[in-house]
Formats: C-alpha cells, structure tokens, sequence
C-alpha cells in the first residue's frame, strides 16, 4: 500500500535550529529548538524515518561524491571497477562490490556498490594491531576522478556532525543531558558509507516481487542518513498498522532512520524500524547511505530486561545471544557489527570466529 493510500507520512523537519543553536543550557535554547527536538523524537518514535531539511551544507557535500560515484558505478567497465574490489584486502571492508554479492536476509540483493570507511593510514594503531573493518579507502585513479577522495572527507565530515547534532536533539527531547550519546561515539565514530546503484535491467525480478534491490532488514547502528536520487523505491514499515509505506525522494532533503543501538541505547522509544528497496521504475536508482556509528570498541548498553525481546529490534538474536556470551552483559560495537557484516558477505567474513552467532 503506497503511503497516499494509507494515510501515514514520514514527517519532514527543519533541523537548522540544532545545528545553529550550540547553546549548552536549556535556559539560552533558542525558541525554535525544543519544539524541532520534539517533532524529530516524535517521528523516530512513531516511523523510526525522518526526512530532514535545513542541511544545506551536507546536501551539497553528498552532491559533490554522488556525482563521481554515479559515473563510476553506471559507466565503466566490470573490469575498471574489479580495480577496487572489495575482494582485495576483504577484512578492510572496503571498495566495490557487484551486483548479487551482497546477501540481505539470505538473499542476493539486485544493487552493486561501493563500501567507504572512515580513512586509515597504515601506520595507525588500528591497522598495527589488525583490527577488521579497518583500512584505507579504495577509489578509482586519480587521473579520472580528482578529488573523490576529498569528497569523501568532506562528507564524513559533514555527515558526522549532522548525525550528532541529531542525537544531541534526540536527548534533548528526551529529557536527557544533551550529550549524553556522546560517549558512544568516543573516541571517534566508526562511520562506513555506502553507494549504492540499482540498475534498471534489473526492475522486472522485482516487479514480480520475490526478489528486493535491497530485501526487508534494519540497520545495524545508531543512525542512518540517507540521500536518495529522485527515482524513488524505498519502503518502511509502519509498526502502528503493519503496512509498507513509500518514502519518496523529497527535495533538498536526507532521509533519517534509527538503527538497532539506538533502540537499544534510548530504552525502545526510538524504533529501528524494517525497510526494503525496490527500483521497478525503468530507470537506473542511486543512493548512499551514511551510517554514523558508535565508535569500534564503544560499549552497548543490555537492553533493560523487562522489554528485552521488543526492544532488540529486527536481528534481536544476534544482539541477545551476544548480551548472553558477554561476561558483564555489555556487548562492543564491534561485537554486533562483525556478527552482522559476516552475514551480509559471507565469503567475506572480517571475523571467522564470530560467523556462527
Ligand atoms: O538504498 C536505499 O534507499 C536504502 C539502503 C538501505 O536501506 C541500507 O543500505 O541499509
Ligand atoms: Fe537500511
């Protein structure tokens, strides 16, 4: 059921009063702050999805790598881009993937991609020690492509702020210090970007519905931050009634929804809430998702134990069998996210020990 149909919208919210207001006493909040906090909660608790308006900064910034990305993904060869396989040096969890490699719920998806991360040089702490999902960005030559790889800092950049001012609103509006999600993300978020092309070849497997360019699941982390072209193709559950509901392109806007930390970090008011793709419009769909996350070795509260199997959202086993393994209930990011990423690129897996939880 299109979201006409059903009477349900995701909401749309200006957020420039978070991100000019940096007042850190409730008592100098400018007037136009509290309520953008309360209608970004009330969105994430009702939809889990937001759209967000008011970033012209980071528009611009995801403008200037989709533009590059796009070209690369819908123009060159397979071999050019086998160039930057993510096959090379998988455990780093970067580059190009194709189309059917990545598996959603068990299932091939009908998209290709390209995996960013934040960027490590090979002399960091990280790499020294062998941490998985941790490397140096692979991007296509220079000589094609300049400057993508200042694009892509930019955008973190950008991103990373826009995501923490979200949460600062988040907090805010839930009668929490506002910074109290900060401590997750110290001492640096473990952000990862994601390019994705849904090729338009593809629209008839869809059409017939039993294949997804992306199959039904949630997101892993704390927030996504989601620009899409102006095709459209996303669907949200509505947990109220159970029904799919569209979430079309909306100009000069970026799409934001609720992982599974955030559920667990904020109690179950905000709702990692399941969503699929579909591209059945004849033409070629783009989108990068921006997944701001807690920082690798951060620790993730238990869910409280009276709401335990509701609150864990949509992969609860993976996150309940961790809590049950851990020796003080705590769980690390890096625990649930390579359970998850051995899942989603099995012959990838960052951390064999974990591919069985
Ligand atoms: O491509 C999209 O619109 C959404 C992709 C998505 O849900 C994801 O990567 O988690
Ligand atoms: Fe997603």
């Amino acid at each position: 059921m299109s979201s006409a149909a059903s009477g349900h919208n995701v909401p749309v919210v200006d957020v420039s009063p978070l991100i000019h207001d940096s007042s850190s006493s409730s008592s100098s909040f400018s007037p136009t702050l509290r309520p953008c906090c309360d209608a970004l909660l009330h969105a994430l608790e009702e939809f889990g999805f937001v759209y967000v308006t008011g970033v012209p900064s980071v528009i611009a910034a995801s403008d200037a790598l989709i533009a590059p990305s796009q070209h690369l993904l819908t123009k060159q060869s397979r071999p050019y881009k086998e160039q930057i396989s993510m096959k090379i040096r998988p455990r780093e969890w970067r580059g190009w993937f194709g189309v059917g490699d990545e598996l959603t719920n068990g299932v091939a998806d009908l998209k290709e991609g390209l995996y960013f991360g934040v960027e490590h040089d090979a002399s960091c702490e990280q790499i020294k020690k062998g941490l998985p999902m941790h490397g140096q960005n692979k991007l296509p030559p220079e000589h094609d492509y300049p400057n993508m790889r200042k694009a892509l800092a930019t955008y973190f950049t950008e991103a990373e702020a826009l995501g923490a001012a979200i949460l600062r609103g988040v907090a805010i509006a839930l009668g929490l210090d506002e910074t109290h999600f900060t401590p997750l993300f110290e001492p640096t978020p473990f952000s990862l970007l994601r390019v994705f092309h849904y090729p338009a070849e593809l629209q008839e497997e869809q059409a017939a519905g039993s294949r997804w360019g992306v199959a039904e699941h949630t997101d892993y982390g704390m927030l996504t931050l989601l620009h899409q072209d102006d095709v459209g193709g996303l669907e949200v559950k509505h947990r109220a009634t159970g029904t799919w509901i569209d979430a079309p392109p909306i100009k000069d806007t970026l799409v934001v929804n609720v992982g599974d930390a955030l559920q667990v970090a904020t109690g179950g008011r905000c709702i990692s809430t399941p969503h699929r793709v579909r591209n059945v419009s004849g033409t070629s769909r783009i989108s990068m998702p921006f997944f701001y996350d807690p920082s690798f070795e951060a620790r993730l509260p238990p869910p409280p134990p009276h709401a335990a199997s509701s609150i864990i959202g949509f992969d609860g086993s993976i996150y309940a069998k961790l809590h049950a393994a851990s020796e003080d209930g705590s769980i690390t990011w890096r625990d649930y996210i390579t359970a998850k990423t051995s899942k989603v690129f099995p012959h990838l897996a960052v951390e064999r020990d974990t591919t069985d939880v």
